[in-house]
């Protein structure tokens, strides 16, 4: 599937060793009909382009006009055969020509509003595309790449290839165009000078390949460092990463990790920009020689009785002179296609990601009738990323929930109790066995009505960087005040809110860093309380609070779980002692369940973990 990969959440680069973030530095990901492919994305925008195209058609064929009326000029108007200027029809074809080139510029300003207009729809809907794609991956894709790579391709890549979908149409046909027509003239001048002057056009284009496919190398290289510096300056610029750094005083060192990949990145964009330049010299070397050549050779045509005139020279050196540009802006586009090639096939590559986890295509909603129930039936799950060798995080569990149950799952750390939690709303897939959610296998169910009936309320709480009220409303976007309060009253946090000089409009911060943890989670379960779920999953709520905290967080905890079948995952067993039934994991596997007294009662794992956190009854 992805190619892609990257260190574990968490398992961020040692020191100076960066081996892990260059396993994203893969070449340039194959992607077949790449060009077919680009020229898709232009689809919608047929209209707009038929229309940029006979613009640039009406473009082109004037402008090889004037060259034509020069001849004029000169022969008929300036040195008119054996006699003085032609003063009337000179100022007749010059203003002609006037008419003709306002005519002409007029017509390029409106083009490029068209060619604008059409690449930056393009572009935005790519990004969206792009957007939604990454939203419909499933969590383990997120947990095994880092957020600066992915923000990386949705802006630095199709960033990138914005100049090529802005400029490709027009000037590939615009140039194609002129030079067509400019070669026309040129034969119909004289095909002598115009053998002269395209008899090196083979070896400029094979050149010019040839270096398109460097340019495209470095492309690939350049976008890979970008998103290295992407991840760097999201990694260690977010609070969390900032936290860190100034906690271990490794500014420095963070500094020097961003100017090592800066200097790369440099280096590489002077590369690219280097990669084509004597290329464009030769080549402007060539063009810029040959109107001296065809003087030379025009000499020897007359001399050996060919009729040549002044006119026709001037005309021909003219025309050869206008055909110059548009060859030389038909090179670039080919080498930017090219180079942007690169940058297409990382997009592509994203967009050609096949989420794990996605709907059957008879997917139902949930049933209401046995809403609330949870069951899992010999569930057995290991991590995708997970070396095959280890043993499975869960293995063969099996226990059910009533509807309304308050149910916790304890046990040690790292024993597989928040993999549970994650395989009921499908965030993970149980490799084998059954998740049952109201009686249906949650694989029958379509996401969007199985995420609708659950809240969860996780370890490390989320919020915008918005207000409290965006951040309550984000469960219930048409959520009245009113309801917003009773939500806020729930979870015991509306006095706290209130006390804040702006209220519910106060703003949280990044990730809600301007509020305690306490505070952080009791507006974490106003929100769920707002979404109303009929299954709440708590993931250690509480953890991270002291006594106070956690009484007032318990109490929002305990408003929230009534009526409602609550999943509790806890480390704390005086949390759950009044739970309607709590599973004991180890290891991947449930080792004891029952109620808290017949735990104690029965002296196994439960009892010695309780006794360990010198719980008393
Ligand atoms: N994305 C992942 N990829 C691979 N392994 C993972 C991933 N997430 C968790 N694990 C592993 O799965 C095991 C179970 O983790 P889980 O978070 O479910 O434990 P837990 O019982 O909730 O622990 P704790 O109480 O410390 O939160 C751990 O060994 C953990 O390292």
């Amino acid at each position: 599937m992805s190619t892609v990969s990257g260190p574990r959440r968490g398992g961020r680069v040692s020191g100076g060793d960066y081996s892990a973030q260059k396993a994203e530095n893969a070449s340039a990901p194959k992607i077949p009909h790449l060009l077919r492919r680009i020229a898709q994305l232009f689809e919608p925008h047929r209209a707009a382009l038929s229309l940029t195209i006979t613009l640039v058609l009406i473009g082109a064929a004037i402008s090889v006009v004037p060259p034509l009326l020069t001849k004029r000029a000169f022969d008929e108007g300036l040195f008119p055969p054996g006699g003085d200027p032609n003063i009337p029809i000179l100022l007749q074809l010059v203003s002609i020509m006037v008419g003709l080139w306002i005519a002409s510029a007029a017509l390029g300003v409106w083009q490029t509003y068209l060619t604008a207009t059409v690449g930056n729809k393009v572009m935005g809907a790519l990004r969206v595309r792009l957007f939604d794609q990454l939203q419909r991956m499933e969590l383990a894709f997120f947990t095994r790449t880092k957020t600066g790579v992915i923000q990386s391709r949705l802006q630095n890549d199709v960033g990138g290839v914005a100049g090529v979908l802005n400029n490709t149409v027009s000037s590939v046909i615009g140039n194609t165009v002129t030079v067509i027509a400019a070669f026309i003239s040129m034969l119909v001048l004289s095909w002598q000078l115009t053998i002269v002057a395209v008899i090196v056009l083979p070896g400029i284009v094979i050149a010019q390949r040839r270096v398109g496919q460097v340019r495209a190398r470095i492309a690939t290289k350049t976008q890979e460092s970008l998103s290295n510096m992407t991840a760097i300056t999201q990694e260690s610029l977010s609070v969390s990463g900032i936290l860190l750094s100034k906690s271990f005083n490794q500014q420095t060192v963070e500094t020097e990790r961003y100017s090592q990949e800066n200097d790369l990145q440099v280096g590489l964009q002077v590369r690219q920009q280097m990669s084509g330049q004597w290329f464009f010299a030769t080549v402007n070397i060539f063009l810029s020689i040959i109107p001296a050549i065809v003087y030379v050779v025009a000499a020897y045509l007359i001399t050996g009785g060919v009729d040549v005139t002044a006119g026709t020279i001037v005309a021909f050196t003219t025309v050869q002179a206008r055909l110059m540009f548009p060859l030389l802006g038909l090179m670039r586009v080919a080498l930017d296609l090219q180079t942007s090639s690169a940058l297409f096939a990382r997009i592509f590559e994203y967009l050609d990601l096949k989420p794990a986890i996605i709907d059957k295509p008879d997917a139902r909603a949930v049933r209401t009738d046995a809403l609330g129930a949870v069951a899992f039936d010999n569930v057995t799950f290991r991590y995708p990323d997970a070396d095959a060798s280890t043993k499975a995080t869960l293995q063969s569990v099996s226990f059910s929930i009533e509807p309304g149950q308050y149910a916790a799952f304890v046990g040690p750390s790292g024993a597989g109790k928040t993999t549970v939690s994650y395989l009921i709303p499908r965030l993970h897939e149980a490799s084998d066995g059954l998740v049952l959610f109201a009686g249906d296998d949650v694989r029958d169910l379509t996401q969007d009505s199985l995420i609708q009936n659950i809240g969860i309320v996780s370890q490390e709480t989320y919020l915008f960087h918005a207000s409290i009220a965006e951040n309550l409303s984000y469960a219930r976007p048409d959520a009245s005040v009113e309801q917003l309060e009773a939500a806020a009253r729930g979870a015991n946090i509306h006095n706290t809110i209130m006390s804040f000089p702006e209220g519910y409009a106060t703003i949280v911060g990044e990730r809600g860093y301007r509020l305690s943890g306490g505070e952080k989670q009791r507006i974490a379960i106003a929100r769920v309380l707002l979404k109303d779920p009929s299954v709440l999953i708590l993931d250690e709520a509480t953890s991270a609070l002291d006594s106070i905290s956690e009484r007032t967080v318990q109490g929002a905890l305990d408003t929230a779980s009534r009526g409602r079948t609550t999943i509790a995952v806890a480390h704390r067993l005086s949390t759950v002692r009044s739970a309607d039934v709590i599973f004991v994991v180890d290891a991947g596997e449930i080792v004891e369940r029952g109620t808290h007294s017949e735990l104690i009662a029965g002296g196994g794992v439960y009892s010695r973990l309780y006794a360990e956190q010198n719980c008393t009854d």
